[in-house]
């Protein structure tokens, strides 16, 4: 049996209810996807493949162009097999365009509240929506940019730059899209670490780093049977991404066993024959919006008529593609595209828990958190209100004016409400008989009327990034720096010299620096917010009046200073990744430098211990060596390891903790970083109760690859096992040994 695994929760009310119901549960909700289901979706498809012209077949692989259509991606009705007019859409919250759908919150939100049940309910919810909308292609979710470098434009879109956690929240985000019967398409693959130069830079990167770095969330991706993965802008190792030989035929269809197939990004493609030869299967949009040349339809027909790409090598993107539609069983019922379908339901639940859940505490001196019901708020900062000319007034979200729900780009949605910090405040403030001084502007002059007298003051800060192709306030994709926008730390400063009771609220696409806001002594807490999309205000109103206990934990490091990442955006050419293994906790723990806020990081309103830590091991050292399934070989699927430990609540009330398994390789695997996340599971727990965390190490959690032997291998001697609070608060220690 092939599992794939990872912490599930003892003893608790979820559906994790242990490890082997967990494994049974991820069983069944695998079936129907799972290898036979391919075979079953590749036989559907060869029959249907007979029946096809070689023109059928072009325009199967051919999107229609830019605007052509009634989705950002489309390929043409195939009337003799029943195909329908294919409909790729953005995006990874949510349905780009739509008329009346739900905002999701972007992938780094959903990171940071390390529940895979949320992670999950948010990618069947997403599925729900595209399928509603008609849409059979849902261009989500994102492994690439994984986030090596902390100004990274789109960073945001993901799951952070931690490999483990990206490839569970891959995982449940794509089985839940694809539960609903909706293709998934995990993107962009690979090395798309920033946006600037986004479509010229040559990313080089080591054998090594590429599989236990950059590919190993696409692990995660093929295992849950993603239907499609986008090919990126950028060289890989001096090859065009879409046209990469090793990256797309070698690593992604023959290494990880992808059945699926792959497109391009939105132009993306450079030849003709080199996409076909190395493995693209189907090109985006098909036009020439950016004024390039169409290179598949009429030219691809040509190329396979000539020679110069074999019939062979046709057939297979054809079934491919057709595989992916029938293996979510599009070929029946599936609904017409009407992008404008009012398919919200109950989502916005799922949004506020995810916005909710997933800020995180940084500092909370004196308790002045939660609020208790203060006579008298200041709230402070133009990002405590909506935009001022409307909640989507900025074309792709492409602005930063008014509170932020996400960053800019293709990987956003329309709002179909906004509740403002200010508007959930309000309400809250009404019903306490509480008094709000608003100020939302960012300008510091008047800032001490506003915020001197009252109880507390909430002061609103930003920083916000996205693609490339809007420029915002000078900002081209990319961040130039760390720090916050609109001069927040002038604010802060200036907030923080009139009230001694100063809360700082950062919504954020990434780390921002903090120091000077912390360098304040009426800074009394920093809640980091994060990108909380529609749902901004509720969510934040629930913890700061302590609803709920704040449970999220940052899904990376916010350092001290920029240059301490030791991952700048490359202006040049090329990017070595010189930094190779070591990026976010895992270069901060190489190279001995103290992180502000650690990896992993955050507080509650109660307090946790540690106890009873218990290591079991069947693992034996040597190479992987099961037959290829998807994700790669089978045995590096199977349990090998378990750790289990209890968490209690000892604090006065109700909270979540996150407790997070660090492994740490022995010193026979050459150069490994000193620890690497392997686990970790949401316990909510009333006060006083304990719960048990267990953690499910599968071969490839203790596995490197090994480049000599060109296979992941198992290393002999002791592993470290470390089980705490953060990936710098371990309170539980013991090893294992191979
Ligand atoms: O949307 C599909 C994938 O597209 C890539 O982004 C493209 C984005 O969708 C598109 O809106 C944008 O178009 C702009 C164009 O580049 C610019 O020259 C023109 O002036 O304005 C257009 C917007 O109106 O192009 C983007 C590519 O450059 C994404 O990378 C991918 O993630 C999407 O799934």
């Amino acid at each position: 049996m092939h599992l794939r695994t990872f912490a599930v929760l003892a003893a608790s009310s979820l559906a994790w209810a242990d490890s082997t119901g967990g494994e049974k549960n991820h069983e069944a909700r695998q079936a129907g996807s799972g290898p036979a289901a391919w075979d079953a979706a590749y036989s559907q498809a060869s029959s249907a493949l007979s029946r096809l012209s070689q023109q059928d077949k072009v325009n199967i692989v051919t999107g229609v162009g830019w605007n052509k259509g009634p989705c950002v991606g489309n390929t043409p009705a195939i009337g003799s097999i029943g195909y329908p007019q294919l409909c790729l859409q953005d995006g990874p919250l949510g349905i780009r365009f739509g008329g009346s759908v739900t905002a999701f919150t972007p992938g780094i939100q959903a990171a940071s509240t390390w529940d895979v049940e949320l992670i999950r309910q948010r990618g069947v919810y997403l599925g729900a929506e595209a399928k509603g909308v008609g849409v059979h292609v849902l261009l989500g979710p994102v492994a690439g940019a994984l986030g090596k470098i902390p100004n990274g434009g789109r960073n945001w879109e993901g799951f952070g730059p931690d490999p483990y956690l990206t490839g569970i929240a891959m995982s449940e985000t794509i089985e839940g899209i694809q539960s609903n019967g909706v293709q998934a398409c995990a993107k962009h693959f690979i090395l798309n670490e920033q946006e600037t130069n986004r479509e010229t830079i040559n990313s080089v990167v080591d054998d090594r780093t590429m599989h236990e770095l950059y590919l190993f969330p696409y692990a995660d991706a093929v295992h849950s049977n993603v239907a499609s993965v986008m090919c990126s802008y950028n060289k890989v190792n001096g090859s065009w991404a879409c046209e990469n030989d090793k990256i797309q035929n070698g690593l992604l269809k023959k290494e990880l066993g992808f059945k699926g197939y792959v497109m391009s990004d939105w132009n993306a493609q450079h030849t003709t024959n080199g996409a076909a030869n190395n493995g693209m299967d189907m090109t985006m949009p098909g036009s020439d919006y950016n004024g390039r040349t169409i290179l598949w339809g009429p030219q691809l027909n040509t190329a396979v008529n000539n020679g110069q790409v074999s019939k062979a090598r046709l057939d297979d993107m054809v079934k491919r593609i057709l595989a992916g539609w029938y293996l979510l069983k599009q070929n029946t019922g599936y609904p017409a595209i009407n992008l404008k379908a009012n398919v919200q339901g109950n989502h916005k639940e799922n949004v506020r828990a995810v916005a909710r859940d997933g800020i995180v505490l940084l500092k909370n001196d004196d308790n002045i958190l939660p609020l208790k019901k203060p006579s008298k708020l200041a709230v402070i900062g133009s990002s405590s209100v909506v935009n001022p000319a409307g909640r989507n007034a900025c074309t792709d979200r492409g602005c930063n004016t008014g509170a932020l729900g996400m960053g800019w780009g293709s990987g956003t949605v329309e709002y179909p409400y906004f509740v403002a910090p200010y508007d959930a405040l309000k309400t809250r403030a009404q019903s306490d008989g509480t008094t709000i001084n608003l100020l939302s502007s960012d300008s510091t002059s008047g800032v001490a009327n506003a915020a001197s007298g009252a109880d507390a003051a909430l002061v609103f800060i930003t920083a916000d990034s996205g693609e490339g192709y809007i420029t915002v306030e000078g900002v081209t994709g990319d961040r130039p720096n760390l720090d916050p926008w609109h001069n927040g730390n002038q604010l802060v400063q200036a907030v923080a010299q009139a009230n001694k009771n100063t809360i700082v609220v950062v919504h954020s696409t990434g780390p921002i620096i903090l120091e000077t806001i912390l360098a304040q002594p009426g800074v009394k807490a920093v809640v980091w917010a994060g990108l909380p999309s529609q749902e901004n205000g509720n969510a934040l109103v629930d913890v700061l009046y302590g609803l709920v206990s704040p449970s999220g934990k940052l899904p990376y490091t916010i350092a001290k200073q920029e240059s301490d990442y030791g991952a700048p955006i490359q202006r040049g050419g090329t990017d070595q990744f010189t930094e190779g293994l070591f990026i976010d906790y895992r270069h901060f723990d190489k190279q001995g430098i103290a992180p502000r806020y650690e990896f992993g990081f955050g507080l509650s309103y109660t307090n946790f211990t540690y106890s009873s830590l218990s290591v079991t091991s069947t693992a034996s050292p040597g190479a992987a060596t099961g037959e290829t399934i998807p994700g790669g070989r089978s045995d590096l699927w199977e349990i090998v390891a378990t750790i289990t430990a209890t968490v209690k609540n000892t604090g006065g009330v109700q909270g979540a903790e996150v407790p997070q398994l660090y492994i740490t390789f022995p010193s026979s695997a050459p150069s490994t970083p000193p620890k690497q996340l392997r686990g970790f599971a949401k316990l909510k727990l009333a006060p006083g109760e304990s719960k048990t965390a267990t953690f499910n190490l599968r071969k490839r959690d203790i596995s490197y690859w090994d480049t000599a032997r060109q296979n992941w291998v198992v290393p002999s001697g002791s592993f470290g096992v470390a089980v705490g609070a953060s990936s710098r608060d371990l309170r539980l220690n013991g090893k294992f040994d191979v």
